[in-house]
């Protein structure tokens, strides 16, 4: 377990997005080389839709076997199927709808239309069950190895739907919680937590834009996971922040990477 991020900074979003999507390609290559497949959870938000655009434009994307990717979400927005706010719908959008992927191995988190009805518990309960259903017994814990957990870091810290002093920050026992009253639109979510984060052999942090800069700042100068939930996200095995320059300008300056473009 890592808990000291690396980081990345990239001269601007276009260029994070693109690196980002690039770096993203070569891990589910040797993932899928390694063992047969790769296993990636995918975030909301402007900067994850916008790497996943990024992947769709690449022609690198062809090097990826699509149907032997298993695809997670990070969080969801509580909304009915097809709704344009939600991050599947975007996901879809940017990306999955112009890949060949198998469909029994995408795993949209449930809606609120879907059969558990407008019930956001049971549907974080359900989605538990379906990562716990899916993790090997070599697995850490109850949810499947997850080779790449991406996070859009908002810009009040938060990943996920994982808000600051929010109850599903403090989470320490269950996978999958429900959230009320998100600070972000719309105030009903469902989220992993920390715990099932931290379950990733690799989480990677993207923030970029102006708006980012005292997200990242807060995040990567020892504030608490409580306070600043970007903080509790790391991998087993490596923790990455993807950032461009603008949410970079305000790192101190021990922090700002050597080589970076
Ligand atoms: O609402 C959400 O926001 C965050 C961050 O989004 P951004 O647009 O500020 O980059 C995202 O990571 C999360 O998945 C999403 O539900």
């Amino acid at each position: 377990m890592t808990r000291t991020p690396q980081l990345v900074v990239h001269r601007d979003k276009e260029l994070m997005a693109e690196a980002a999507a690039a770096r993203l390609i070569t891990h589910v290559v040797d993932a899928q080389a390694a063992r047969g497949h790769a296993s990636l959870v995918l975030t909301g938000g402007r900067n994850g839709n916008g790497l996943l655009a990024a992947l769709a434009a690449s022609p690198a994307r062809d090097a990826v076997d699509w149907r032997r990717v298993d695809l997670w979400w990070g969080d969801e927005r509580f909304l009915p199927e097809g709704d344009p706010e939600r991050n599947v719908t975007q996901a879809r959008a940017a990306l999955l709808d112009a890949v060949p992927l198998d469909p029994g191995r995408v795993h949209p988190m449930p809606a609120s239309d879907g059969p558990w009805g407008n019930d956001p518990e049971a549907a974080a309960e359900a989605y538990a069950a379906e990562l716990a259903a899916a993790a090997g017994h070599h697995d850490h814990g109850r949810v499947p190895d997850f080779d790449v957990l991406m996070l859009g870091v908002g810009p009040d810290t938060h990943v996920a739907s994982l808000f600051p002093e929010l109850p599903a920050v403090r989470e320490t026992e269950r996978t999958v919680v429900a959230v009320h009253g998100a600070p972000k639109p719309p105030p009903t979510r469902v989220t992993l937590t920390l715990p099932a984060i931290r379950a990733a052999r690799e989480v990677w942090l993207l923030a970029a834009g102006e708006d980012k800069a005292n997200a990242a700042a807060i995040a990567l100068s020892g504030a608490g996971e409580i306070q600043a939930p970007a903080v509790g996200a790391y991998g087993w095995s490596r923790t990455l922040w993807l950032l461009d320059g603008a949410a970079a300008s305000q790192l101190p300056r021990e922090l700002y990477p050597q080589a970076s473009a």
